[in-house]
């Protein structure tokens, strides 16, 4: 469970990316130190900055740039690839489509999924999505060593072709104009991720994501340059037997300006249940099955 956290660590994940395919990367201190602070973050907090994460500041202007361009577009542009159920619900949604608890959200987003067919999303967003998974992957060998476990745990069998979700969107500004109701001015609900580890990278200048602590205070996570956002998602939950939570969180956007945010949840297709001592907390859940019901209930 979270504590009282008031601010989210930034952890230097560069030794552990150093070492990371290095087959005694468990025996080297740099390794172990940054193991040690993800293994504090996901207990006390659930979430962390990352930074020294290898992502070239370049393809992150990029991704951001494209995304501000797109969300400019008119509405007859962007519904062009408008989410439907024969797009296997990959695509646009407008501002109030996404539901959260009920309550629609004050963002537009595009959604895409891990998809058989490649290339499907453009250079740009396969580029994005190649690296993020990757270092998503790397990240997920240090929590797999906090845990006790082997770095590989949530590869192989487990979640070695993870399936993953990559959400571009786009928050207004307010006053929120075009909305389907302007008297809302919550981004994006209060949830939990559903998946085992998200990666959130955030416009600059605007401090919109909050997260909730134990005492149920909203804690801000500001933008940090040079770094991404980490959360740890409820596939962790479950992996983790309850060591390490999914921390609730949402989205304000009170500044004037459009925010946008890339999202990419890596995810098992598959969980296991954790072999520990104690007793089994959760539920075996099968991670398609969750995520389904998660959007169909609408984050409840
Ligand atoms: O926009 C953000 O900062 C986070 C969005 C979010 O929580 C999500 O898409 O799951
Ligand atoms: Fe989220």
């Amino acid at each position: 469970m979270a504590t009282d956290f008031t601010s989210i660590p930034i952890i230097d994940i560069s030794p552990l990316l150093a070492k990371c395919d290095d087959p005694k990367m468990e025996e080297d201190p740099g390794v172990y130190a940054v193991v040690r602070q993800l293994d504090q973050a996901c207990r006390e907090a659930g979430f962390f900055y990352v930074k020294g994460h290898g992502i070239p500041d370049s393809l992150i202007r990029e991704v951001k740039n494209v995304a501000h361009k797109f969300f400019e577009l008119p509405y007859e542009e962007k519904v062009k690839i408008k989410m439907s159920a024969a797009s296997g619900f990959r695509g646009y949604q407008r501002i109030g489509e996404n539901i959260t608890k009920g309550i629609p959200d004050m963002h537009e987003a595009i959604d895409c999924y891990k998809e058989v067919k490649e290339g499907m999303y453009g250079e740009l967003a396969n580029q994005w999505k190649d690296a993020t998974n990757d270092l998503s992957r790397k990240i997920l060998r240090g929590i797999a060593l906090a845990l006790g476990g082997s770095p590989d745990e949530f590869e192989g069998e487990r979640a070695g072709d993870a399936f993953w979700v990559m959400r571009i969107l786009g928050y207004p500004g307010v006053p929120t104009a075009n909305c389907l109701d302007p008297g809302n001015d919550i981004g994006c609900g209060a949830h939990t991720d559903y998946g085992l580890l998200t990666l959130v990278n955030q416009d600059e200048g605007i401090t919109a994501l909050q997260v909730r602590n134990l005492s149920g205070e909203w804690i801000s996570a500001p933008p940090i340059p040079g770094t991404f956002v980490c959360n740890i998602g409820d596939m962790l939950k479950i992996y983790s037997n309850g060591l390490y939570d999914s921390t609730l969180h949402r989205v304000v956007n009170s500044s004037a300006r459009y925010r946008t945010n890339f999202d990419t949840a890596v995810e098992p297709l598959e969980i296991c249940k954790q072999k520990t001592d104690a007793a089994k907390k959760f539920e075996r859940a099968v991670y398609g099955e969750h995520l389904v019901h998660k959007v169909l209930t609408n984050f409840v």
